[in-house]
């Protein structure tokens, strides 16, 4: 896992290895080569390097030293003489490049900037780093648009200019990169919000050769799951099982308004390997779920007036949810007061829960002011996972508002830290995803865009109940074993995207693509493990 850090703690980190010797000077020489080697993987002639007033411009002075060093012609745009620049550190190596034979051109006019750019094959944007804040004040705001207008490639230096590194919020001027090279540990900022939108292709340069022994001392933000730390999820078929053995699941799901819900999420539970998977819907759209589905088995429950989970429904349906090895509850259940039962219900059995979608909402409705001040609501022994996007996640917080990946996990930490239990989990879906345990707070690899269709919660939830189910509570780390469900989920939108288009990708798509998915996973934990090449992956 790698660790992801808000400005705060890159700071405390660069404190930390400067009283181990090594000096900020140093890191910034270190910086601007990997800018340079960056660059240099384009083999460029023309680079244009935008440098701004503080560090990270300095950053970009070092840059610009070396590829001309390497015979590329290099135009660096100051907005200050090298000797003006404010920062002390910039300032230094500004100086020495300036003394070198590097082209500078100070103040540029938007005109002029515009003839510098179509010369140049590369442009390197070391204008405003993680010293950002506010709006883009001049010249900076005619430098951006500028440079997003222009044709060369663009490598941003640890953060696109305008991008808030922690929030990940763009200013109304933020360059748009193709690649952007963060320095020591990616920002939050780069994966929240606008982020993803801004950064392009995104590589890390560690700086400093002892960041191991070091980076455990200043807290993580989150940490980015990468494949090969999904190595133990990733298991052939045994050939002595049953369907039983190779784990149950029971999907508590539907109404008479939603069926396709509950099927969705039925058959992703069997297709991400559960041996058998039962649906309990309301007995009024049970036999059409029975007809969609007919390897499934479906128990009708009592049923309300308008179709949902009945008064008779919570005594039913959890005498028949304790034999099976994780149920799910909530997908297309509606809130009627017969589910809210049902969930209250499920909470107190013994039995590994999912609660997604209308069970979210049913909970938050069980609280008054939001469910961290009621922990004891959902306060169990057995593992609890809950899978609720951006609203339903406020909802669950009391409408605290949650819009983009940092008050996603601030919103998730409340309801954790509220009962501080190993085996609860928050999923917090959205573009970005993050798995909000007690202590950790993870980030596996986000799917394309098309996932974000209706029905593709549903998929999810399923495919993370077969991954629970299968794995018979043998789990040291629930949020890794989340983790492993969401990263399968992401790769069946890139197999759905490829297969379909990007646009045209729909929810049931994914389900048949499951199994691609698995592959998938497994083909990139054995690159990472170098078990496996690109070649044979193919
Ligand atoms: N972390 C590390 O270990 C390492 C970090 N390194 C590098 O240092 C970078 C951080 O450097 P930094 O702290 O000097 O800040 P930086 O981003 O250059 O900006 C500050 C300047 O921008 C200005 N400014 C601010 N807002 C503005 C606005 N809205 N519009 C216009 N201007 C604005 C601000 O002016 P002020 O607001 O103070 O008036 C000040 O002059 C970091 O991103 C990385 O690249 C590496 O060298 C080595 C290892
Ligand atoms: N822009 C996006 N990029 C990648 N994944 C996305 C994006 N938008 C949504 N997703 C993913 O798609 C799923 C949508 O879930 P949800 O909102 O519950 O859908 P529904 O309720 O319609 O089933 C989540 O897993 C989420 O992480
Ligand atoms: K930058």
């Amino acid at each position: 896992m790698k660790p992801i850090l808000s400005t705060e703690e890159v700071v405390k980190l660069e404190n930390i290895i400067e009283r181990e010797g090594t000096s900020k000077a140093e890191l910034m020489e270190h910086a601007g080569e990997f800018v340079a080697s960056t660059a240099l993987s384009y083999h460029p002639k023309e680079v244009v390097v935008l440098v701004g007033f503080g560090n990270n411009g300095g950053d970009g002075w070092v840059a610009a030293d070396i590829l001309q060093q390497h015979d590329v012609h290099v135009v660096v745009v100051s907005p200050v003489e090298p000797n003006e620049v404010p920062s002390a550190l910039a300032r230094h190596v500004a100086r020495r490049t300036a003394g070198r034979d590097v082209e500078i051109v100070v103040g540029p006019s938007r005109d002029e900037l515009a003839a510098l750019l179509v010369k140049a094959d590369l442009a390197i944007d070391a204008i405003l780093g993680t010293g950002f804040h506010g709006e883009v004040r001049p010249p900076f705001s005619i430098w951006i648009p500028t440079l997003n207008d222009s044709s060369p490639r663009v490598i941003s230096v640890d953060v696109p200019s305008g991008l808030d590194s922690d929030s990940g919020v763009a200013a109304d001027h933020c360059v748009r990169a193709d690649k952007t090279a963060t320095m020591i540990a990616p920002k939050i900022g780069l994966y929240s919000a606008d982020g993803p939108q801004f950064v392009g292709e995104l590589v890390c340069g560690e700086l400093y050769d002892r960041l191991d022994e070091v980076i455990d001392d200043v807290d993580h933000a989150a940490e980015i799951v990468e494949p090969a730390d999904l190595v133990d999820y990733i298991e052939p078929l045994p050939a002595n099982v049953n369907k039983y053995s190779r784990g149950s699941v029971l999907v508590v799901a539907g109404s008479a308004r939603y069926p396709g819900a509950a099927m969705m999420a039925a058959k992703s539970a069997a297709r991400a390997g559960a041996g058998y998977v039962a649906v309990a819907a309301p007995d009024a759209c049970a036999n059409l779920i029975r007809m969609a589905l007919p390897s499934i088995p479906v128990i009708a429950i009592p049923s309300d007036s308008r179709g949902s989970f009945g008064a008779a429904a919570r005594q039913v349906v959890c005498e028949i949810a304790k034999k099976y090895d994780c149920v799910l509850c909530g997908p297309g259940m509606t809130t009627a007061s017969g589910c809210m039962q049902v969930v209250s219900g499920l909470l107190e059995l013994d039995v590994p829960l999912i609660l997604d979608a209308d069970a979210l909402n049913c909970l938050a409705r069980l609280s008054i002011d939001g469910i961290d001040k009621t922990p004891e609501l959902y306060r169990r022994e057995a593992p609890l996972i809950l899978t609720p996007h951006h609203r339903e996640l406020s909802r669950l917080v009391g409408d605290v508002p949650v819009d983009d990946l940092g008050t996603a996990i601030d919103a998730a930490q409340r309801i954790e830290w509220a009962v501080g239990s190993d085996n609860l989990v928050v999923v917090a879906k959205g573009a970005t995803t993050a798995i909000v345990g007690v202590e950790k707070v993870l980030i596996p690899i986000s799917g394309p865009a098309s996932l974000a269709t209706a029905g593709s919660g549903d998929v999810l939830a399923g495919i993370m109940a077969g991954t629970v189910a299968t794995a018979h509570g043998d789990v040291d780390r629930w949020e890794l074993l989340c983790a492993y469900a969401v990263a399968v989920h992401s790769y069946t939108g890139f197999a759905a995207a490829a297969e379909y288009g990007e646009k045209s990708v729909i929810a049931t798509d994914l389900i048949d693509l499951i199994g691609e998915a698995l592959q998938l996973v497994e083909n990139e934990a054995c690159k990472d493990l170098g078990i496996l090449t690109d070649g044979e992956a193919e």
